[in-house]
């Protein structure tokens, strides 16, 4: 049983088709970084896995379960900025969501420690910068022990300090055992911290893959003189197809160990070369082309 897995699940909003057809599947213990450009579909699709809208059509289950009583009983979640009380502490605005759950309090001070928020947790939450507002989101989410953690977007807004604080924060998580699905339109960031990933654009599910696995193949760059001479040799020696022009440079697509075979043959025919170089795949790149150019990735 997967912590979560959607069947064809799609929303529709008047003529908007938010989203459409999306299977996606959530393995336990991993972090599963749900991945798209503003706009794409991604906190539609959170918000029907959490039973805050209904789906148009499609299947969800968390933990197993299909939406009903007891769907959430072990599902935390941040979405959509909880609201807390802005003249009470930290603390004490938990110990309120605690009491409304019927979680036991002392869990209160063993979420504030989990995220890095023990010596504030006494001061207003007015007080707090936004890294240490989102942080207090994430203990409220835990505050239920959960098995399976939904968070939208858990770093926005956050300084680099405050990303990598909350990045260190949820591989821990993962790491007690705790299974994560977050959203990101920040490629960097899925890739620093997920496991596998799912890229959604314009409402469909484009890919679901390891981050390994989502980089394209990488290019040998050769630059060498006279281009045009050059260009001759190496296509006759690889095919028009995987000789790629680039600012008077060649992208080759080619293995790596190819690189000594044709600097000889560049060498061989008289050419300058002035350089051989392996670029690794491009994780940006191979983005772009999943989600058609998607514009708001960062
Ligand atoms: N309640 C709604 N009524 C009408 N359209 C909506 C509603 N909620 C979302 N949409 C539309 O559905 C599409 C997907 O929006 P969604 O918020 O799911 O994207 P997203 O990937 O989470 O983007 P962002 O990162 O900007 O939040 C957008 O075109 C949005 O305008």
């Amino acid at each position: 049983m997967n912590p979560v897995e959607t069947t064809e699940l799609s929303k529709n909003f008047g003529d908007i088709a938010a989203v459409k057809g999306v299977s996606l599947t959530v393995r336990r213990g991993e972090v599963y970084g749900f991945l798209g450009p503003n706009g794409a579909g991604k906190t539609t699709t959170l918000r029907m896995l959490l039973g805050l809208i209904r789906p148009s059509s499609g299947g969800v289950r968390l933990l197993g379960n299909p939406p009903g009583h007891g769907y959430l009983d072990k599902v935390g979640a941040l979405i959509e900025g909880p609201a807390f009380y802005p003249y009470l502490s930290g603390r004490k605005n938990l110990v309120v969501l605690a009491d409304h759950a019927g979680v036991a309090r002392t869990r209160v001070d063993a979420v504030l420690d989990t995220v890095g928020l023990a010596g504030r947790a006494g001061d207003r939450y007015a007080t707090y910068s936004l890294g240490m507002k989102q942080r207090l989101g994430l203990a409220s989410a835990l505050l239920k022990e959960p098995e399976l953690l939904i968070l939208d977007e858990p770093t926005n807004g956050l300084d680099p300090a405050g990303m990598a604080d909350m990045r260190v924060t949820i591989r821990e998580l993962a790491a007690n055992g705790c299974t994560v699905l977050l959203s990101s339109h920040l490629l960097a960031e899925v890739e620093q911290i997920c496991d596998r990933v799912g890229v959604i654009s314009r409402g469909e599910l484009v890919a679901e893959t390891t981050v390994a696995e989502l980089r394209a193949g990488g290019t040998l760059r050769v630059v060498a003189q006279p281009f045009d001479q050059a260009r001759t040799v190496l296509t006759t020696l690889l095919g028009d197809e995987r000789v790629l022009v680039r600012d008077r440079a060649f992208d080759l697509e080619v293995e790596p160990d190819q690189a000594a075979k044709i600097t000889s043959e560049l060498v061989g025919a008289g050419l300058a070369v002035s350089e051989v170089r392996w670029r690794e795949p491009d994780l940006e790149e191979a983005f772009l082309v999943l989600t058609g150019g998607g514009n708001d990735v960062a």
